[in-house]
């Protein structure tokens, strides 16, 4: 065994093996909060604590499984998989299977995601011809996401006058009716929404005391990590668990609390130190993440919130580069210029693809790096757009599933119930849920009692009906006995969707062909997994559904494909690191958003955004910024963010000498714009500037006399330009085809080594 107590500073240390009662980590970003959690958990597995009395509680299946393999290092991989840890969702997933009947739902229950709840949503707004225009189901969704993570049920929702005069006031007094209907039909499925998950175990423990009882004595050691992020319904779940033995460590940062959206409380903090009077409080003050300049930076800009729990943040790293300022004419040059940047980086450092990461503040800005890292042959992961398991070929294949391990999941049985086609039209679909909804009954349930209904739908179509009730029915008798692998092999030949994939020869045809493979190659990987845990029996799809439907984005992570730019919203990176960190688009009305720039309270939590993405890099930190961007199809100016006047200027790169640079290039050929685009390196002065004009002066221009060179014809002694670098003499050339490389003198930037298939240099005539 590693003596792990020696990885840790002395305050850490103290926080790790001071093992009973309350307590409380709060630490700024890159504290080492996270692997204080992880070696504590390894503590008490060395002292002698019996892993299945351990509930670890992290914000992303990714997190958790760092962690386990961390502790598995130390304590052995058979201790470490029998720990309780996963996210909120996952693990009272897990809970609410064993206890479901109490609830009154079926143990097989399906978890509906975001597009499965939208489409309900939709659905019931049609039934009820209600405006589409004013109820708009991602926003009723997220209203009744938000009443359920304060624990307020339909009925409650109903009877709450002032929320109701709330939504009246927004023009969408009808909310309380599409929640109670929606929560309807979510239990006649026998499906829970990702909400329900938090809301039912808080109902479970609530109504049956003997079941929280059972937990309570179980559960010996809790921790969460992101305290911050937790809302009103994860803190009353952990409160109540943890009342019996009173250990409980959560560890936060109020400086990231970034999803007050979607209910969660800064207030959960202070809630901590109101409840357990007598809790511990470890303070964390150096940062072993990034280097000063990155933590001072963070500092000056944080220092602007009004609202926080005073810290010292500090790091004893090297003092590092200061950050980088990147000014883009468009939102395409913004792309380009990042691309550039991050080929030079490779090139300089050696550094993976996976040490860079590109944040952004919403995920439509991700179209453009993921045309130009693909135009730069750049390797890249883009997380939370149209994530894998998010593809219609998958979304299909998956409905069956569900809807063979719960036959009442009507979301599941809406998708394919006519794909491939059978015949099964909208108009009989119509009626089907006309009589479901009179009779109270799931479609599965209504179509095994249509026989002995003579109604609207025809008897050719209710024989339609059948048949795919029988088809289903074949599924169902099959999931036992055989294991994921062969059970969805068998399901997706069977169903009818290869030959129907296979029947189309397009690429895309072909491409949504290889993603069934590829999902069937992960449901061995998956098996094969659970067996190297240690689990004896077949593991079926009931076990695959699981976790599936819990998996995020940033589970999907495949080793062999690993060495890739990651591309993510600032959200998604909560927790990560990375060596280069580029923040893009910091521009007013877009980071922060248009949406929060009236409301002090908001700016703030726009600010702690920016906060944690600065505090991703360990190494170095771009910020980039258009001045012009393509938003809802036009070209919309933008001025830079406040966020980067806020930073300490002494931690942002000074601009060179403009001057001297101009007078190389006399002509500004700003107007010339194409998307072969410039480097530029604007000053701080001109960033601070909210004219977006005001910068077209600090944009070096390239001379004019240039001509494109095949990098073979490039030849010692050769005047040549580089985007980045700007005019330079070739002092050295070594290397031939793809590994030909160029020393270039360059006036301004010094001596550079360049592969010159990367650089792309034109000849100076
Ligand atoms: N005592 C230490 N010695 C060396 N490295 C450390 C030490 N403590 C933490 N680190 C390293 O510092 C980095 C940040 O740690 P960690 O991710 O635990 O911080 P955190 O406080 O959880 O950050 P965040 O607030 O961003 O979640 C990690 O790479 C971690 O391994
Ligand atoms: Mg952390």
């Amino acid at each position: 065994m590693s003596n792990y107590l020696d990885e840790l500073s002395e305050i850490q240390r103290e926080a790790v093996t001071n093992t009973e009662g309350p307590s409380l980590v709060i630490a700024s970003a890159g504290s080492g909060k996270t692997r204080v959690l992880t070696y504590r958990i390894a503590h008490l597995l060395t002292i002698g604590v019996k892993p299945w009395s351990i509930m670890a509680l992290t914000f992303t299946n990714k997190a958790a499984r760092e962690m386990k393999e961390r502790i598995a290092k130390i304590v052995g991989q058979e201790t470490a998989s029998k720990l309780w840890m996963g996210t909120f969702h996952s693990i009272f997933a897990k809970i609410l299977r064993s206890e479901a009947e109490h609830l009154g739902y079926d143990r097989n229950f399906t978890i509906y995601d975001t597009t499965d709840s939208k489409n309900l949503i939709t659905q019931i707004i049609k039934e009820l011809k209600l405006d589409a225009q004013s109820y708009k189901p991602g926003e009723i969704l997220s209203r009744i996401s938000l009443a359920k993570n304060n624990l307020i049920t339909p009925q409650a929702y109903s009877q709450n006058a002032s929320i109701i005069q709330q939504d009246v006031r927004a023009r969408k007094g009808e909310i309380h009716r599409i929640y109670t209907l929606y929560a309807q039909r979510c239990k006649k499925a026998s499906a829970m929404d990702f909400d329900d998950l938090l809301l039912n175990t808080n109902v479970l423990f609530r109504d049956f005391p003997d079941v929280l009882q059972k937990y309570q004595e179980r559960f010996r050691y809790f921790l969460v990590d992101e305290y911050q992020d937790t809302n009103f319904s994860q803190y009353l779940i952990v409160k109540k668990l943890s009342e019996r033995h009173r250990n409980l460590c959560v560890v936060g940062d109020d400086a990231q609390s970034i999803y007050s959206f979607r209910g969660a409380k800064i207030e959960n903090i202070l809630n901590f130190q109101n409840d357990y009077k007598d809790y511990r409080l470890f303070k964390l003050e150096q940062n072993y993440r990034s280097t000063q300049t990155i933590v001072n930076a963070a500092n000056s800009v944080i220092a602007k919130n009004e609202k926080q729990i005073p810290k010292i943040a500090y790091s004893s790293n090297e003092e590092g580069e200061k950050i980088k300022l990147i000014s883009a004419y468009t939102d395409q040059e913004e792309g380009f210029l990042i691309a550039s940047e991050i080929l030079n980086i490779v090139h300089q450092t050696h550094c993976n693809y996976s040490d860079i990461a590109i944040l952004y503040r919403t995920n439509a800005q991700s179209r453009i790096f993921e045309e130009t890292l693909r135009k730069r042959n750049i390797p890249y992961r883009i997380y939370g757009s149209l994530s894998f398991y998010q593809r219609k070929e998958i979304k299909d294949l998956l409905a069956y599933i569900r809807i063979t391990v719960n036959p009442n999941d009507d979301e599941a049985f809406r998708r394919v119930v006519n794909y491939p086609a059978r015949g099964i039209g909208n108009t009989t679909m119509g009626h089907l849920q006309e009589l479901a909804n009179q009779q109270g009954l799931s479609l599965w349930q209504t179509v095994g009692v249509l026989g002995n209904t003579t109604g609207a739908i025809k008897p050719a179509a209710v024989k339609k009906l059948d048949d795919f009730r029988n088809l289903i029915i074949s599924f169902q008798q099959k999931i036992y006995n055989q294991d994921a692998y062969e059970a969805v092999y068998h399901i997706a030949n069977a169903s009818g969707l290869i030959s129907d994939l296979k029947a189309d020869k397009s690429q895309e045809g072909i491409s949504r062909l290889q993603n069934i493979e590829e999902m069937l190659n992960g449901i061995r990987e998956f098996i094969e997994g659970r067996k190297a845990e240690g689990y004896e029996e077949t593991v079926t799809l009931v076990d695959y559904l699981e976790n599936v439907a819990l998996l995020t984005d940033q589970d999907t992570d495949k080793d062999e494909d690993n060495n890739r730019v990651s591309v993510m919203t600032v959200h998604s990176a909560k927790g990560l690191e990375f060596d280069y960190v580029f923040l893009t688009g910091l521009e007013e009305n877009l980071f922060p958003s248009t949406m929060s720039i009236s409301s002090a309270e908001d700016i703030e939590e726009e600010r702690r955004l920016f906060y944690v993405a600065l505090t991703r890099a360990a190494k170095k930190a771009f910020i980039s910024y258009a001045q012009t961007r393509f938003r809802w199809g036009t070209s919309t100016n933008c001025s830079p963010s406040r966020f980067i006047k806020e930073i300490d200027p002494q931690y942002i790169e000074a601009s060179f000498d403009e001057n001297q640079w101009e007078s190389s290039s006399p002509q500004n050929t700003r107007q010339n714009f194409t998307q072969r685009s410039y480097y530029n390196k604007p000053s701080t002065q001109n960033v601070a500037s909210t004219n977006p004009k005001a910068n077209s002066a600090t944009i070096s221009t390239p001379p004019k006399n240039l001509k494109d060179i095949a990098p073979a014809d490039i030849r010692i002694g050769m005047k040549v330009y580089h985007a980045k670098f700007g005019d330079g003499i070739v002092e050295n050339i070594e290397g031939d085809g793809p590994n030909r490389k160029a020393m270039v003198n360059f006036r301004m930037a010094g001596s550079k080594n360049l592969l010159l298939k990367f650089a792309n240099l034109k000849k100076v005539d």
